[in-house]
C-alpha cells in the first residue's frame, strides 16, 4: 500500500497564492517511490491547482455537503469537487466538528455524497484531552469511527488526529499514533472484512520533516495529514525524502 501525504492547507492560501505554491513544488518535486501527495485546499484554489500542479499530485477538498445539489447557500457539492478535478475530500475534521458542530451523522453523509460522485472521502477521528486524560481515547474514537462510516464503502481514507496534537507542536508519539490505527483498523475489518487490509489509516497531529518517518513506519499507519507543514515547499519535500 502506498503511503499517502496528505496535505490540509485549511483556510489559508489564495488563488494566486496557490498557483505559486503550485508552480514552485513543479520546479523542485520528483516523485518518491511508494509515497502519494494529496493537496487539500480551499475549494476557491482547486483551479490554480489543477492547472499548475506537477503530474502524479493529486488534489482535493476540505469539506462537501452531504446534499447533491439545491438550496444550500454557501456549499459546496461533490459534484462541482469532481468537475474540478479533485480525487478526495476531507470529512469530519475536528475544526468542522468543533466550530461546526458537524454530527457523525452528517460526516457519514459527507462520506457517501463524496464515494457516490467518484471523491475517495478521508473521514478524519479523535478525541480531544480530557477524553485522553481519563485513558477513554481508544473507545471514543471507535465510537466516532462507526457513526462516521455509516453507509459508507471501503472506498475511503481514515485519519486519526488527536485534538489535542492538531497545531499545538505536541505529536503524539509514534506508539500513540499505532496503538489507534490498530484499533481503527480492528474496527474496520469487523465492518469491512478483508477489504480492511487495503484501506489506508493516516496520522494527523503536528507531522513534520522531522517525525514522519518514525510516524509511517509503524505497520498500520499508512500515511499523515498534515496541516502546518503543508504550508511551505520544502516542508513537504523534506517529509517526502524522510519517507525515502
Ligand atoms: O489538523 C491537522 C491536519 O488536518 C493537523 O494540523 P497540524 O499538522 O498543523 O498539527
Amino acid at each position: 500500500m502506498t503511503i499517502l501525504l496528505a496535505l490540509n492547507w485549511k483556510m489559508n492560501k489564495t488563488p494566486t497564492e496557490a498557483r505559486s505554491w503550485a508552480q514552485e513544488l513543479g520546479e523542485k518535486y520528483a516523485q518518491v517511490e511508494g509515497v502519494e501527495l494529496a493537496v487539500m485546499a480551499p475549494a476557491l484554489d482547486l483551479s490554480a491547482l489543477s492547472a499548475n500542479l506537477p503530474a502524479g499530485v493529486a488534489f482535493g477538498g476540505q469539506d462537501v455537503s452531504e446534499h447533491e445539489s439545491g438550496a444550500y447557500t454557501g456549499e459546496v457539492s461533490a459534484a462541482m469537487l469532481k468537475d474540478a478535478g479533485a480525487g478526495y475530500v476531507v470529512v469530519g475534521h475536528s475544526e468542522r466538528r468543533e466550530y461546526h458542530a458537524e454530527t457523525d451523522a452528517q460526516v457519514a453523509a459527507k462520506a457517501r455524497q463524496a464515494q457516490k460522485n467518484g471523491l475517495i472521502p478521508i473521514v478524519c477521528v479523535g478525541e480531544k484531552l480530557e477524553v485522553r486524560e481519563k485513558s477513554e481515547h481508544v473507545p471514543f474514537t471507535l465510537a466516532q469511527l462507526a457513526g462516521s462510516l455509516e453507509g459508507v464503502g471501503t472506498d475511503v481514507v481514515i485519519a486519526y488526529e488527536p485534538v489535542w496534537a492538531i497545531g499545538t507542536g505536541k505529536t503524539a508519539t509514534a506508539d500513540d499514533a499505532e496503538e489507534l490505527a490498530a484499533a481503527i483498523r480492528n474496527a474496520l475489518k469487523q465492518q469491512y472484512g478483508e477489504k480492511a487490509a487495503g484501506i489506508r489509516v493516516l496520522y494527523g497531529g503536528s507531522v513534520k520533516p522531522d517525525n514522519i518517518a518514525e510516524i509511517c513506519g509503524k505497520p498500520n499507519v499508512n500515511g499523515a495529514l498534515v496541516g502546518g507543514a503543508s504550508l511551505k515547499v520544502p516542508d513537504v519535500l523534506g517529509m517526502q525524502d524522510a519517507l525515502k
